[in-house]
Parts: C-alpha cells; structure tokens; sequence
C-alpha cells in the first residue's frame, strides 16, 4: 500500500520507520519542511497530488506535563489544526483507510481507572493537559462523524497511553517522566550527585509503553485494519508509581543514589491506566518489560552525545 506518515521524524514516526513492516510498503514521510500541517491549503493539494492508500496521523505538538500545561494555546490548536487538515483533506480525495493516534490524555481527570473507550466525553480533562485533550478529542471524533456520513472511509483512532523510548525527547522543558528520569538519573550517575529530585510526591501512577512496541501496535492495526475497532486504547496493561519508575531506572542505570521531593511542581493525574480490553480482543499485546525498554532507550541516550 501507498502510506501517507504524517511525525515521520519524531519519536513514533521513527519507530514506526524503522519497524520491519514498513520496508512492505510505500512509506512517504513528508517533513515539516516539506509540509507543514497546519497549512490546509498545502495538506490538500499534497494529499489530493499522493492519493495514498491510507493515511497514518501520528504528528503532534506534544511534551510532557510541563510543556502541555504552559504551552496550551499551542497544544490546542496546533494539533487540532493539523488533525483537520490532515482528516478532512483524506475525507475530500477519498482516501479510504486513514489511523489516527490519540492519547490517554483524553480520559476525564476523575474516570474510574482502567479507563475504557467509552468514558471519553464523560467529564473534564486533567487541567495540565486540557488544550492537547481538546485537541485530542476533537480529531477522534472527527474521524468517527467522518466514517459515518461516508462508511466507504474508514477512520479509527489508536489511544496510546504514555510513552517512552529511543528517539525520545530528553529535554526537562519537553520531556515525558521516564525520558526526564533517564537524564536526571545519568546526570547524577556521571557527576557523582548523591540524589535526584522528583517531581511531586511521587505517589501518582503512570503507565509507560516503550514506542517500540506502540508502532508494532500500529502496524499490526494497519494490516489488520478491518478487525480493528473505530476507537482502540493501546497499553502495557499495568502501571506503576512515579517513585517506581525513578527505582527502575535507577536500577538500571546502576546509581544507587536517593531521591528527593519537589513538592511545588506539578502533578496532573492521579492515575491514568487505559484499559486493554479491547487490544486484548484485537490480538495484539507488548513484548518489551519496563527494564528491557529503559535499557534500549538509555543505549540509545548514550548515542546521543550524552
Ligand atoms: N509521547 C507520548 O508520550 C505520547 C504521544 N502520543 C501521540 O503520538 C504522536 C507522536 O508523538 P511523539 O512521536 O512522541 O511526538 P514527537 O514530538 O516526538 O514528534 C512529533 C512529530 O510531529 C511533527 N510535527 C509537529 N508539528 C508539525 C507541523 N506543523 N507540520 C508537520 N509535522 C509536524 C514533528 O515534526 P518536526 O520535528 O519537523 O516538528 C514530529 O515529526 C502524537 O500525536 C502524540 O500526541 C500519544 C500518547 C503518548
Ligand atoms: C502522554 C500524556 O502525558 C502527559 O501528561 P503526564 O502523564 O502528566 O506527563 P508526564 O509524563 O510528563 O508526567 C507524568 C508524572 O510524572 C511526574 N514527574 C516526576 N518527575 C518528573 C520529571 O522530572 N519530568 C516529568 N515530565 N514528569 C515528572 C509528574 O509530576 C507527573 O505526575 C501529557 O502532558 C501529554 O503529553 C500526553 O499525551
């Protein structure tokens, strides 16, 4: 198939590149450069000139929960304008498969945890990542009205929980927990620091999927697309606390440090764990254990300069 890849440069983009299955397929990966997607005009014409097969939508304007809850205005509407373009541009050439990622952000702050598909809309967002689960929300559903008035087109949207892996960001100002950890727990490893500040209490929980397997996901839905549901969470199935995860990666990394508390930074969810039920029936799971996706993701760091 013809396969229009939208943040083929960005985390998920490179993992999604590199994955096995796409070497079976025509892959165009357009940069920013090369197409800006919030240019609707641009995003027509392209789509209307490659006519693709299926689109894959995984660009976004998207950090961690710093960035997310200081950088709102950008977070809304860089990715709702890019989500529109890119659907309502597919939508308007006719192209017939088009997989869109969410994220676990979408879910109400106070949901009950495992957090099924159907509670999306069921109450507020968390407040540090509102305008990104506006976003959010707004191209998923888009799909779902878009498949409706038109079955010939199908487009489903993937809802991976938090991610983490190589080709991630490391940046403090636009990190995700277990990419800040690394660094700060490398940081600390190599500068012979005897502690390492957490954010908050540490008592919240996350659930982390390593990217490599979120695009083993995709693929899998990509080439099973008829089986897969209009709307599908993709998770590890368990989380863990965010003390835990500065313990896994201190574990890993081989630093026996401590850890302090920054009890002024912020927090978001208490708990965000999607559920798999879904995925389960789907017949995908993850193959990467926390240790083994900490491990590979900080070899890569080290390739980075650090
Ligand atoms: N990381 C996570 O924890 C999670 C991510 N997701 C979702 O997965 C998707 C990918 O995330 P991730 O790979 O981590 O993000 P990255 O920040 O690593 O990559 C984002 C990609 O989007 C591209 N992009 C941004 N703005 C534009 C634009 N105006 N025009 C064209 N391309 C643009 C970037 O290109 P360039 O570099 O040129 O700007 C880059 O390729 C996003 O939709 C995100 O919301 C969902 C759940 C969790
Ligand atoms: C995937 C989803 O996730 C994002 O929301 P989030 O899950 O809150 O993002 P996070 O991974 O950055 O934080 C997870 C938790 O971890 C704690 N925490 C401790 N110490 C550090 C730390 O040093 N850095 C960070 N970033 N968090 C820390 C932090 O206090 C919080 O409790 C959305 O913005 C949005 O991007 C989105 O799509």
């Amino acid at each position: 198939m013809k396969i229009l890849l939208t943040g083929g440069s960005g985390m998920v983009g490179r993992n999604l590149l590199d994955h096995a299955t796409a070497a079976t397929h025509e892959v165009v990966a357009p940069s920013s450069k090369v197409l800006d997607l919030t240019d609707k005009q641009a995003v027509a014409l392209y789509i209307a000139d490659l006519q693709p097969d299926l689109v894959i939508h995984a660009a976004g304007r998207v950090g961690g929960i710093h960035y997310n809850s200081a950088y709102q205005t950008e977070a809304l509407v860089d990715n709702i304008e890019m989500g529109m373009n890119v659907v309502m541009a597919a939508r308007d050439a006719g192209v017939p498969r088009l997989l869109n990622l969410g994220s676990s952000c979408m879910y109400p702050r106070d949901a009950p945890n495992p957090l099924s598909e159907d509670l999306i809309l069921s109450g507020k967002p968390e407040p540090t990542n509102e305008g990104y689960a506006i976003a959010k929300i707004a191209v998923a559903r888009l799909c779902l009205y878009v498949s409706r008035a038109r079955p010939t087109l199908r487009y489903k949207t993937l809802i991976p929980c938090n991610l983490y892996g190589v080709y991630d960001k490391f940046d403090p100002n636009v990190s995700h927990l277990v990419s800040a950890v690394i660094a700060k727990v490398h940081d600390a490893r190599v500068n012979g620091r005897e502690t390492v500040d957490i954010w908050g209490d540490g008592t919240a929980r996350r659930e982390f999927l390593f990217a490599g397997d979120l695009a083993d996901a995709v693929w899998a839905s990509v080439e099973r697309f008829d089986d897969l549901p209009d709307l599908m969470n993709v998770g590890c199935g368990s989380d863990y606390s965010v003390n835990e995860y500065y313990e896994a990666v201190a574990r890993v990394l081989e630093w026996d440090g401590g850890f302090t508390h920054d009890l002024s930074k912020p927090v978001g969810m208490q708990r965000k764990l999607v559920a798999t039920d879904r995925q389960a029936a789907f017949g995908w799971s993850p193959r990467h254990s926390l240790d083994e996706g900490i491990r590979l993701t900080y070899d890569h760091y080290l390739t980075i300069g650090h």
